[in-house]
């Protein structure tokens, strides 16, 4: 384990178990559509490409890449940092994150596809921290329900590190707190 991860929260074996779940969960739901995939930028990566290759249906895939954090520290603004290349007016749009924190990442993506005529959004977040929520938005699917802490690895990062980590791990506080 990394030196600086208090404690694994969700191993790889866990994500692997829960990630089956969900995409039989989508799978059944979407059988008969042809939703459009999001990804959004940087942390669902990882999420999503596993994600990817459990949906057994036809789908397309697009990318948008916002940010909203400086540090461990919500900056309250999110920023459009790059946009989809598709239109979503009149698609079925699922959005894959990877975690709901404030929940104003989601809420600003939801609210700017319905506004673009998305015909449905769903939510999928790996991971969602009710505790710090600041702003009214539900996952529609979620992987875990996660305690009030700081959480790196399997896509997250502080400051664009951790990301690599195969696992879901608990940020030691001396790493980011000074
Ligand atoms: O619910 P919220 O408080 O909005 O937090 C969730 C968002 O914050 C993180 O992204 P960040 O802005 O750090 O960008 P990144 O994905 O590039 O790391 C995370 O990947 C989510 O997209
Ligand atoms: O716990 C977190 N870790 C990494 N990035 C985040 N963005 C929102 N919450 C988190």
């Amino acid at each position: 384990m990394n030196n600086d991860i208090k404690e694994v929260l969700y191993s790889e074996e866990q994500i692997d178990h829960r990630l089956d779940e969900l995409a039989g969960v989508l799978t059944a739901k979407y059988q008969d559509k042809n939703p459009l995939v999001v990804s959004v930028l940087t942390g669902a990566m990882i999420f999503t490409s596993d994600m990817l290759k459990r949906l057994n249906f036809k789908l397309n895939v697009d990318l948008v890449d916002v940010s909203s954090y400086d540090g461990a520290d919500s900056t309250g603004q999110v920023k459009l940092v790059s946009d989809l290349k598709s239109d979503v007016n009149g698609r079925d749009v699922i959005i894959m994150e990877d975690i709901i924190d404030t929940g104003r990442t989601l809420k600003y993506l939801v609210q700017l596809f319905k506004d673009r005529g998305a015909k449905s959004v769903v939510t999928c977040a790996m991971l969602d921290k009710p505790d710090r929520r600041e702003v009214e938005i539900e996952g529609d699917y979620v992987g875990f329900t996660t305690p009030n802490e700081f959480l790196v690895g399997y896509g997250l990062d502080y400051n664009n590190l951790y990301r690599n980590l195969p696992y879901v791990g608990i940020l030691k506080r001396a790493v980011y707190a000074n």
